[in-house]
Formats: C-alpha cells, structure tokens, sequence
C-alpha cells in the first residue's frame, strides 16, 4: 500500500490548541491539525515550520513530538508526527483552510476530527493541562 509521512503542528495559546478544517480534497470539511507531507531531505521539525508558514504565514516553535499516529486509509498508509508548537512569530491568517477554531480541554470533542487524529487528540488532554498559562 502507498506510504506517507507527515508532521502535524498541536500550536497551543493560553491552554487551548488550534484545529483547523481542510478546504479541499478527499478530507474536505475534516477537522485536523495544520500541516502536510515530509518532503525529500527535510527533517521533520524543518517540514513542519515549512507546513505552517505555508498554511497560517506564522513562524511556529516546534516543542516537542506528541505522539506519531499510524494509519491505514482506503487508500494508503499514513505515518503522522505530531509537534507541540508555539507561535514564535506573525499572527494566523489561513491561507489554505476553510476555519479554525482554539478549543480548551473541555472543547477537543466538539469538531469532527480526521480519523488519524482521534488518537493523538486523546494524548493531548493532559498535556493541555500543562500548557495552560503559557
Ligand atoms: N495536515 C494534516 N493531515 C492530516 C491530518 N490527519 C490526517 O489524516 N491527515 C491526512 C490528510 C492528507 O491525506 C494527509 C496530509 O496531506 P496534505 O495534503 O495536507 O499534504 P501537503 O500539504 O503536503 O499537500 P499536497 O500538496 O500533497 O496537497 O494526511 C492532520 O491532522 N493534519
């Protein structure tokens, strides 16, 4: 089955992380994290802040890896790398995404996450706890 590889950014403010819904494409009006494929030669910190500049035009502080989410799909296997991250510099403006919401602890079930996301969305509630404040 075809492979992919992608790094996904959890940015957190104030104890609440972004989602942001796909604009286009088989997952149109999935709920996900930003982000997209590792291209060849880049590690996956490098993608990501690649990804997000792309998607939001803000430089993002990638903290630390969340979790890495295996996947199979109808149509292929997805390998996704999941960053805690900070918005080291610029404001959001989505470029590719169709809306994106901050959403507290209490909030994370409340969009129609992609499936790979499930998982990584259940590692992340104590986490958040952490943030909370930063
Ligand atoms: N970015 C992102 N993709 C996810 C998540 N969950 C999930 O299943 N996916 C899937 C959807 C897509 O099939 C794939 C990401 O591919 P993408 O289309 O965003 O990659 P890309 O930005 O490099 O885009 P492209 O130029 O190939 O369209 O991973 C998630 O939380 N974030």
């Amino acid at each position: 089955m075809k492979r992919i590889e992608v790094v996904a950014a959890i940015i957190h403010h104030e104890g609440k992380i972004l989602a942001t819904q796909r604009g286009y494409g088989d997952f149109k009006d999935g709920w996900e994290f930003p982000g997209g494929k590792v291209e060849p030669g880049e590690t996956p910190q490098e993608a990501i802040v690649r990804e997000i500049r792309e998607e939001l035009e803000v430089t993002i502080r990638p903290e630390r890896l969340v979790t890495t989410v295996e996947c199979d799909y109808p149509k292929f296997h997805l390998t996704m790398h999941c960053f805690l991250a900070s918005v080291a510099e610029g404001s959001i403006t989505l470029l590719e995404h169709e809306a994106a919401k901050w959403l507290g602890k209490d909030e994370l079930d409340t969009v129609a996450w992609l499936p790979a996301d499930v998982e990584a969305v259940q590692k992340l509630k104590p986490l958040l706890e952490e943030a909370r404040g930063s």
